[in-house]
């Protein structure tokens, strides 16, 4: 068992009988679905709502049951992973791109939990370049403005010589803040500039995150 495989399956514990949920995306998102679709195939009776194309796919090999947003009003529980988590519970996401679907599965959850290997623990946030999602319409104006405010590297994200393209038909933007200050402030800013559609930091949406470690173990922290 790997940190992330241990993150992942352990956040399995508190998916129930009957229960309406997210399922998250990327590598440790992988290991909680992989192994909420052994409960299923083991009796487990769940709907799930993807936050990408990849988790979807995954979900539908592993026979879990899937429903769109018109079925129902909010789910009982998301699971997913995270690039960087701070002592706060604040999140940097988007690393593969799913941030804005990631978001608004997170928050119309009841609980959201955090899943991630050991080293996504992190005293402040910014090391990890911070996904902004922008539309693609004078997406070179966007870049500007976002240059023009904030003195650090952004870097159009990039699919081999192609822009990258999110399952929203999106760019993205990953931008270097280095150490950021007041991740809520920062999220506040971002939100309010006309071409962003959203961006990673996640700010007081965790309820429970799960670290994994290499030896298996898992360390659980809760909301304050
Ligand atoms: O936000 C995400 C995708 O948009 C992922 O949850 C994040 O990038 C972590 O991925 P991994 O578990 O593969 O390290």
């Amino acid at each position: 068992m790997n940190a992330k495989q241990a993150a992942g399956y352990r956040a399995a514990e508190w998916v129930k009988d009957g229960m309406t949920i997210g399922l998250g995306t990327g590598s440790t998102a992988y290991y909680a679905i992989e192994k909420i679709g052994e409960m299923v195939s083991q009796g487990l009776r769940i709907r799930a709502i993807a936050t990408s194309n990849a988790s979807e796919e995954l979900a539908k090999k592993y026979n879990i049951p899937l429903i769109t947003a018109a079925e129902v009003d909010h789910l009982d529980l998301a699971i997913d992973g995270a690039d960087e988590v701070d002592p706060e519970m604040a999140l940097i996401k988007g690393g593969g791109g799913a941030l804005l679907r990631e978001k608004l599965v997170a928050i119309h959850s009841d609980k959201f939990i955090v899943i991630a290997d050991s080293g996504k623990k992190v005293s402040s946030l910014g090391q990890f370049k911070l996904p902004i999602e922008i539309v693609p319409f004078t997406y070179e104006w966007t870049l500007k403005l976002l240059e023009s405010k904030y003195d650090v590297p952004f870097e159009l994200r990039k699919n081999g010589d192609e822009l990258y393209v999110t399952d929203n038909g999106n760019f993205i933007v990953d931008a270097a803040f280095g150490v950021i200050e007041s991740p809520a402030t920062l999220a506040e800013e971002l939100k309010a500039l006309t071409g962003v559609v959203e961006h990673g930091l996640f700010v007081g949406i965790t309820d429970t995150v799960i670290i994994g470690y290499e030896d298996g173990r898992t360390e659980l922290i809760e909301k304050k």
